[in-house]
């Protein structure tokens, strides 16, 4: 663990209080069986101000770290509402019968500080927690040939209670609640139960019954609180009794809005208006997104291991720039594609590499030369500015038996050498027509949301039209406009556009008549919410979203809630509908 304190030590009394809580500190590390190892300290947090002594409150921050076997076992807050699944509320570490309001965040808002606050007298407890969620995360369910995790969704008890866990829980899930707490202590209020942050955790299980005995066999309290609905958004209500007795009845979204003022309050400072406005839209009406996937995408990846150590299979470049960042993950889509994948660096390629042994290019994502002048300006500078560099980028291109794909920043390079413009394949010189100019909201957009796949020419993407997908976006320059509005229009009619920004529903902005989807569906305000364009003759493709980063189904931000049962084949990989791209591209070459 790592540990950081900050305190007014050098003041009257501080200093004993600090010799207190190091004491308390290192009882708790003893038992739980965990030492510090590093961390930093500022002793000297006060100041006089207008002669007033101004003391920061004594503060100790601790980051825990561990190796991690299994980087799939994810628990996120939100709720899944599957059918049998429960709500538990498990309390650890404090005393019994206490739910103390000092310092909590309800306290707070009656300008009070309180006299008892949370705290952990029996750590060994919290270490028993520890290993049943361990345990729980390890073994999954199995129904049939499906995983089904135990653990659906999980949340901490920290700033704002039982109550502010629960709701984040469901806000995040989008979906109705139904609870009802048994108050454990006689003479306590609901409020004390609702809002003391003593230290807790709430996960919602598929076998409730299993679960809340391994918790109480270690003698810890779990109690069971209710379940999630799948009536979502506007749909969704929450109900919170305690003791039988309704406290809270509302609609979720209501709450939810109340909960998001702050956040709204502090993105003004770094979002277009305009964009926020249609967030607060979007969040009032939000359903269940309908992912659809109608094309098939499982193999077994064991073949390929065997395949690429006696190669015939056909070479791809991953090509990167200083600064760029998604070459592993670019790397990994491909070698489960069955290619035999290689890291060339533009360096590389600078110092006489040559492209022609290879049927692929990628061009990665990141932030290649810091994005100083421009997402890509830089990196496209190093190709087209040096005569040789240019020649091969330009024989690779227009060999009839190659392919490209360029993500995120690979996309704007691929726009600066204009590879996906409206041009005839044979055109020489290749003028830009397509440009990635800034985010319409005006930040980095950072965010997973669901794509559509339109009939278009990209061999990549073959067979997968009609289908709403989930994808990461990570940009902040990803809004595609055009040198003229003609330029648009014949990308449409030659079959040029291949994917859309789409709503929960899977539709368009031209499905409502409107030019674009509202933020944060169309994330960077792509008029016609184009996220992806390929050249005329389909083989380059560019795509602002990271089908890079979604090729595993553990890899999407509601993982435990995609529409189809996720499938592992022998080698325990768990592939996505997006796999299928990178195996169309194989496919195409050993054609
Ligand atoms: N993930 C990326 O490739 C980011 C691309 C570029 N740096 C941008 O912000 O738009």
């Amino acid at each position: 663990m790592s540990g950081n304190w900050m305190w007014a030590a050098k003041c009257d009394g501080e200093g004993a209080r600090l010799v207190d809580a190091v004491g308390s500190l290192c009882r708790g590390l003893r038992e739980i069986g965990c030492a510090i190892d590093g961390g930093k300290d500022s002793l000297s947090m006060a100041v006089t101000a207008h002669g007033e002594l101004v003391k920061s409150p004594g503060t100790l921050v601790l980051s825990a770290y561990a190796p991690c076997t299994n980087v799939t076992k994810v628990v996120n807050p939100a709720l899944t509402a599957s059918a049998e699944s429960r709500l538990l509320w498990i309390k650890c570490g404090g005393e019994k019968n206490k739910m103390r309001l000092g310092g909590s965040s309800l306290a707070q808002v009656y300008s009070q500080i309180g006299d008892d606050c949370p705290d952990i007298e029996d750590f060994s407890e919290i270490s028993k927690v520890f290993s049943i969620v361990q345990g729980l995360l390890l073994q999954d369910q199995i129904v049939g040939t499906i995983n089904k995790p135990m653990i659906l969704a999980g949340h901490d008890i920290s700033d704002g209670g039982l109550i502010t866990a629960i709701l984040e829980m469901a806000f995040a899930g989008n979906v109705s609640i139904g609870i009802d707490i048994k108050n454990p202590y006689e003479e306590m209020s609901s409020l004390d139960l609702l809002f003391a942050e003593e230290c807790g955790i709430i996960l919602e299980v598929s076998c409730p019954d299993d679960v809340i005995k391994r918790f109480r066999d270690s003698n810890v309290q779990c109690q069971m609180i209710g379940f999630a609905s799948d009536s979502y958004g506007s749909n969704a209500h929450v109900k919170i009794h305690v003791d039988g007795k309704l406290e809270v009845d509302e609609k979720l979204v209501d709450l939810r809005e109340e909960w998001e003022l702050i956040g709204d309050k502090l993105g003004q400072f770094q979002t277009n208006t305009n964009s926020l406005k249609e967030a607060k839209k979007v969040r009032e009406n939000c359903q269940k997104i309908t992912y659809k996937c109608d094309f098939d995408w499982f193999y077994e990846t064991s073949f390929i291991y065997h395949q690429q150590y006696f190669s015939t299979a056909p070479r791809v470049a991953i090509i990167r720039e200083e600064g760029s960042n998604g070459d592993r993950e670019m790397a990994s889509a491909f070698t489960l594609a069955g290619f035999q994948v290689f890291d060339v660096t533009m360096t590389d390629i600078l110092s006489g590499h040559s492209l022609v042994g290879y049927r692929g290019a990628a061009f990665v994502g990141g932030f290649s030369y810091a994005d100083v002048l421009g997402s890509a300006k830089g990196w496209a500078a190093g190709v087209l500015f040096n005569e040789r560099v240019s020649k091969e980028f330009e024989n690779f291109r227009s060999r009839s038996d190659t392919f490209s794909f360029g993500v995120c920043n690979g996309c704007q390079l691929m726009a600066h050498l204009g590879w996906i413009g409206d041009h005839d394949d044979e055109e020489e010189v290749r003028k830009p027509t397509v440009f990635l100019d800034e985010n319409e909201c005006g930040r980095f957009e950072s965010s997973f949301g669901p794509v559509k796949i339109e009939r278009s020419r990209s061999l990549m993407l073959s067979g997968m039209e009609n289908s709403i997908l989930g994808l990461w976006s990570s940009h902040g320059e990803g809004r595609f406009t055009y040198s003229s509005s003609l330029n648009l229009k014949n990308l449409k009619s030659n079959g040029q556009i291949c994917v859309r920004f789409c709503d929960d529903q899977g539709k368009i902005g031209s499905d409502y008549g409107s030019q674009r989807l509202p933020y944060p569906w169309n994330p960077n305000g792509s008029v016609e919410d184009v996220a992806a364009i390929c050249s005329r003759n389909g083989r380059h493709l560019a795509m602002m979203p990271h089908s890079d980063r979604s090729f595993l189904t553990w890899q999407w931000a509601e993982s435990n809630d995609v529409p189809w049962n996720t499938r592992f084949d022998q080698q325990n990989v768990a592939l996505s509908p997006w796999i299928r791209m990178f195996r169309n591209a194989y496919n195409w070459c050993k054609e």
